[in-house]
């Protein structure tokens, strides 16, 4: 029931392990990596601390591991230089040295923000990622993006600085609201709609089966993504070119998730679903993509419950300019052209650059901006 998947990043590589009961002897697992001293700052949220706080500790304590816990505030808003600065600060009080390493135990939050103060701490420290969420074991914990949002973007702040290991326990996503198990799928059936065209149909089939956390379903769907997504970053870590794809949808879903002002309201896996569905249906309005491909995306979406266009998002409109404007601050513009994952069909994504602004504000006002 474990299966192992090896980022193949020369002498940087790590595995990503993935299975039931990893918590519980995630000690075992984690002591081999670390530095002589073996300390670790565990930095997780008050959801994952309650939950599972506890045994992941015990389990560190019991093979040698000095532990402290630094526990921070659930939801997006942590993901700030507020919440960097105080994450800093308490690392700085424990004195955590070169050597040490910090332990992410939590959602893509945890894992993209413990993951930058590693990068930056003493000029930049190992980490290990122990995701606690759907969406972090199929996406955040791989590949080694961390950042901070800022009130101009999502992500605007960050380095590349890969874990040493990632522990995918699927048993702590029994306790996952269905809300968080939804924005897990989004970014799942994301690689089904970039690259993999059975693996989507599979995901139309087994839908239900992996909201329901059915472990076959769950070991597949989480197995498969991260193995698609290993081996893009294995071969374009620092996304020079194919990387770019796993960015399907988060063109519109960032533009979307700053004008929402990254709060409860609109979670990363929502604003990326609306995301996906709108690069179909602009690639099919761009004569790119068979409109039924766009149709089906947008139904295979939806399916988990997630929303696919702005009007799901809120009633009142969005500004188009505003959109079209964070999109100009995506990390993929180039010279002032904006960059797109755009679609030929399901499961052939490609990277289009010097997309039309023009054409992209008609579009969103066809989608109901104004
Ligand atoms: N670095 C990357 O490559 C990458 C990829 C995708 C997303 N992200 C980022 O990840 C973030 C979203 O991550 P997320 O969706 O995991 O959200 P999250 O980290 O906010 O977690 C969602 C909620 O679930 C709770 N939670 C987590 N694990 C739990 C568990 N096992 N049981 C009960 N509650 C639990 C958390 O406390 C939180 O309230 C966004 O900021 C996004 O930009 C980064
Ligand atoms: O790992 C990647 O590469 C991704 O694009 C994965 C995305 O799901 C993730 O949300 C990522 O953080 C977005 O990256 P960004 O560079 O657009 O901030
Ligand atoms: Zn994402």
């Amino acid at each position: 029931m474990i299966r192992t998947v090896s980022v193949g990043l020369g002498d940087r590589a790590y595995d990503v392990v993935i299975g039931p009961g990893l918590i519980d002897r995630a000690g075992e697992r984690i002591a081999p990596v670390l530095g002589k001293r073996k300390r670790v700052a565990i930095v997780t949220d008050a959801n994952v601390g309650e939950h599972h706080g506890e045994r992941l500790a015990a389990s560190l304590e019991k093979a040698g591991v000095a532990v402290d816990v630094i526990t921070i505030p659930p939801g997006e808003e942590s993901k700030s230089f507020d919440g960097l600065s105080e994450l800093s600060d308490h690392l700085l009080a424990l004195n955590l040295e070169r050597g040490d390493q910090i332990v992410a135990f939590g959602g893509g939050v945890v894992g993209d923000l413990a993951g930058f103060a590693a990068a930056i701490y003493k000029r930049g420290i190992d980490f290990v990622q122990v995701p606690t969420t759907l969406l972090a074991q199929v996406d955040s914990s791989v590949g080694g993006k961390t950042a901070i949002d800022t009130p101009r973007g999502k992500n605007l702040i960050g380095a590349f600085h890969q874990p040493r290991l990632v522990l995918a326990d699927l048993d702590v996503l029994a306790t996952l609201p269905a809300r968080e198990l939804a924005c897990g799928y989004a970014e799942i059936i994301k690689y089904g709609l970039l690259g993999d065209f059975a693996f989507f149909e599979w995901l139309e089939a087994n839908v239900a089966k992996v909201l329901e956390r059915d472990v076959d379903a769950l070991v597949r769907a989480v197995g498969r993504s991260v193995e698609m997504k290993a081996e893009i970053v294995a071969e374009d870590e620092k996304e020079a070119g194919r990387r770019a794809l796993l960015n399907l949808g988060h063109t519109f879903g960032h533009a979307i998730e700053a004008e929402m002002g990254f709060g409860d309201a609109l979670k990363h896996g929502e604003a990326v679903g609306v995301g996906m569905a709108q690069a179909f249906r602009f690639s099919a309005a761009q004569g790119l993509c068979p409109s039924q491909d766009a149709v089906r995306a947008e139904a295979a979406i939806k399916a988990a419950g997630l929303p696919t266009t702005l009007a799901d998002v809120r009633p009142e409109p969005f500004d188009a300019d505003a959109l079209v404007a964070h999109c100009g601050q995506d990390k993929k513009a180039e010279g002032g052209k904006l960059t797109f994952v755009l679609a030929r069909g399901i499961g052939d994504a490609f990277v289009a650059k010097d997309v039309d602004r023009a054409a992209l504000k008609a579009f969103l006002i066809e989608e109901g901006a104004r």
